[in-house]
């Protein structure tokens, strides 16, 4: 079947989920939920609902649940706004997804948040990265397949470069994603590390000044959120933010994710179930499709794009260093919804994974931590010691097809391992 329809950027022809892709089960009925989060929990500022929507886009419903996410303020966090402090651990440790309004948030210069937070601080900077990376993602995924497939390295072990549509699994059955994604690594932008084979339109310098750009300014919104979560766990000045330097090398990457509309009589996942991997991920969205399951639910909720926001989550290793004090909330992604459904669906992540050495146990020198996992049964006896550099290889790698997909699991619990 055919289709074409409007991109997130304007209008294009949009391929087809491949032939052969495997069967999900079904996407559960989603239904009303009587309170729109969303709207329930503004900053209760002044802001008419326009500044919140993407314009130039087919409406999201407001007909579909929607997941109950806090919205911050990057600038009310700047200026330590307690209450403000109070909401962002209130996220982390509750569903571990929260929105960040970006806008007017920028810290002066001469409060430097980190010593080694040379990414500068500044929210408006972002969402024009990021509208600019959402233009160079529409170059990069319209480049013909055979080019993008030669910068496919999971035969190298690598989970950096291409992954073409259909190429990851979603499940123990193999069933077969409807997305293609390209990560690219932080530490080569950096200069700390090779330089990876890539298509002529990421080598070009404007493009690689950009996603450095990006890099360094997500990076430093990371800081800003480790050094919060840090004083509330009570644990020694910097433990986390020396666990994820931005010139440490780690497997920090910029992911972009596009999925093509799927037929109307034929809606599968785009991208399974999972957890992130790492510590602390920055998300762009403007098309919905994005889903959290929020804890002792059995509803996938939408997560609504909001303009001028990023939506951020936490990762297994912040569970696994704290205990599970802090939370990494399952996530997929599903066909847009409603009027939204005919349209090519992109999104931008930044994702911030613990340094390569960094062995994913539970951190020493806080009182809650210790507490907490003194409280959880089996103690530290059996805790797997593992490096990040590992337990990222091994959860990128069995979601590939041809991958192993049980060692694949994350912190989720039992619920993914079938
Ligand atoms: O596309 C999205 O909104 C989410 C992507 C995601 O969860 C991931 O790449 O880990
Ligand atoms: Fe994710």
């Amino acid at each position: 079947m055919t289709q074409t329809a409007s991109t997130q950027l304007g209008a294009s022809a949009i391929a087809h989920p491949q032939d052969g892709v495997g069967v999900l089960a079904p996407v559960p009925k989603l239904h009303h939920l009587e309170e729109t989060p969303v709207q329930a929990r503004t900053n209760g500022d002044d802001e008419g609902a326009d500044e919140l929507t993407f314009q130039d886009l087919p409406p999201f419903p407001d007909d579909v649940p929607t997941a109950p996410l806090l919205r911050l303020s990057l600038k009310k966090l700047l200026d330590r706004d307690p209450q403000e402090e109070t909401s962002l651990w209130r996220a982390c440790c509750d569903l571990g997804f929260f929105y960040l309004d970006l806008r007017s948030g920028e810290q002066s210069k001469r409060d430097s948040f980190h010593e080694d937070g040379d990414g500068e601080l500044n929210g408006d900077a972002l969402l024009k990265d990021a509208d600019a990376l959402f233009h160079l993602g529409e170059q990069l995924f319209s480049l013909p397949d055979a080019e993008k497939q030669k910068y496919d390295f999971k035969d190298q072990g690598s989970y950096f470069g291409y992954k073409g549509l259909g190429s990851g699994v979603l499940d123990s059955k193999g069933t077969r994603d409807r997305n293609e994604f390209y990560n690219t690594s932080k530490d080569d932008h950096l200069g700390l590390s090779e330089r990876l084979p890539a298509p002529d339109l990421l080598q070009k310098d404007d493009s690689r000044a950009l996603l450095k750009s990006y890099m360094q300014r997500s990076h430093a919104i990371v800081s800003l959120i480790l050094g919060q979560l840090n004083s509330r766990l009570g644990l020694p000045s910097e433990t986390l933010q020396s666990l994820h330097r931005l010139r440490g090398a780690s497997g920090d990457q910029v992911r972009w994710v596009r999925s093509p509309p799927q037929p109307m009589d034929d809606r599968k996942l785009a991208l399974g179930e999972h957890s992130d991997f790492g510590s602390v991920t920055i998300l762009f969205n403007r098309l919905g499709g994005l889903q959290v399951l929020p804890p002792n639910s059995e509803e996938w909720c939408y997560v609504k794009p909001l303009r001028g926001h990023c939506i951020v989550n936490l990762g297994d290793a912040m569970v696994k260093f704290t205990a599970g004090i802090l939370r990494s909330n399952i996530h997929r992604v599903v066909n847009p919804p409603g009027e939204q459904g005919g349209s090519t669906r992109m999104s931008l992540v930044y994702f911030a994974r613990p340094e390569d050495e960094v062995v994913l146990k539970v951190l020493e020198g806080s009182e809650m931590i210790r507490d907490k996992h003194a409280a959880q049964q089996g103690g530290s006896a059996d805790e797997e010691q593992i490096t990040a550099k590992e337990w990222i290889m091994r959860r990128a790698m069995g979601r590939r097809a041809g991958g192993d997909w049980a060692k694949s699991a994350g912190t989720e619990g039992e619920r993914l391992k079938q």
